[in-house]
């Protein structure tokens, strides 16, 4: 059975001030109820990562950043190593999202790489695969998600991959995010995202065998507290990437109710 997570992608949103006062207002909220069989991340900009584990502590939520370089350390101008992210208590990373794909020119290549190295480190990276618009409208999108899942896949089973790869594949997120329901308030259908939802699964075990049901993947596009529960109601669809319905305390918490009660059903 997998875990139902739901992490939030604060993007470019929240200076320290406000990410601190998100969190004194969450744990308020999350003083009335327990989402213990849930996993809820809050993906924060990285100079609001330093703190914030501590300041979540005694709650169930973790903390993730957004993007990390794959090298352990370099010349790597204005990038962030996973040690610098480990160090502060950063658990999960986002990786190849479609906005860090068209604005810095992320490639499939890059984003196998980067799982790689944070799978090695020992935290969850959460992959981000999507179509636009234009590639839905032309029949495009199951082939293009295949082509974005087997690049990682191939890539962490490949021959001379580190041989301690293989036992952290368990720990592997994929997100399915249209990238045309991407802050535009239009969800994908359930039936569509459920389709490509299995889709990815099936490009999964394909490559990975029986180790690609502990794998979770999660829907994100438009996602409100008001939606979750009919994407999370999906055999195959174990949670959500949520970001403009993740930056308020009490929309964030509403979703994680949403999700626990989705998983006592
Ligand atoms: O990473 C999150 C997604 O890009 C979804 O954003 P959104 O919930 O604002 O549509």
């Amino acid at each position: 059975m997998r875990t139902p997570l739901i992490a939030g992608n604060w993007k470019m949103y929240k200076t320290r001030k406000e990410a601190f006062a998100f969190v004194d207002a969450l744990k308020d909220l999350l003083a009335t109820f327990d989402p213990k069989r849930v996993e809820g991340w809050i993906c924060a900009p990285y100079l609001a990562l330093v703190g914030l584990p501590e300041a979540l502590a005694g709650t169930s939520v973790r903390v993730g950043a957004q993007n990390v370089h794959q090298d352990k350390e370099g010349a790597h101008t204005g990038e962030v190593s996973l040690a610098m992210l480990s160090e502060v208590g950063v658990e999960a990373v986002i990786l190849g999202h479609s906005e860090r794909r068209a604005d810095c020119g992320e490639t499939d290549r890059a984003v196998a790489e980067k799982t790689e190295a944070v799978l090695l480190a020992g935290l969850t990276p959460i992959v981000c695969v999507g179509e636009t618009l234009e590639q839905r409208e032309g029949g495009q999108t199951a082939a293009l998600i295949a082509a974005q899942v087997s690049a990682v896949v191939e890539h962490l089973t490949r021959a001379d991959a580190p041989e301690e790869l293989a036992s952290k594949l368990a720990r592997l997120v994929f997100a399915y995010e249209p990238i045309w329901a991407i802050g535009t308030g239009k969800t994908a259908s359930v039936a569509d995202a459920s389709t490509v939802i299995t889709g990815i699964r099936a490009t999964l075990t394909r490559g990975l065998g029986s180790r690609a049901e502990a794998v979770r993947i999660l829907y994100g596009g438009s996602v409100k507290p008001d939606n979750l529960g009919a994407f999370l109601a999906e055999r195959d669809i174990d949670g959500a990437l949520v970001g403009g319905a993740s930056l308020a305390p009490d929309s964030f918490a509403a979703l994680l109710t949403v999700a626990v009660e989705a998983s006592a059903s």
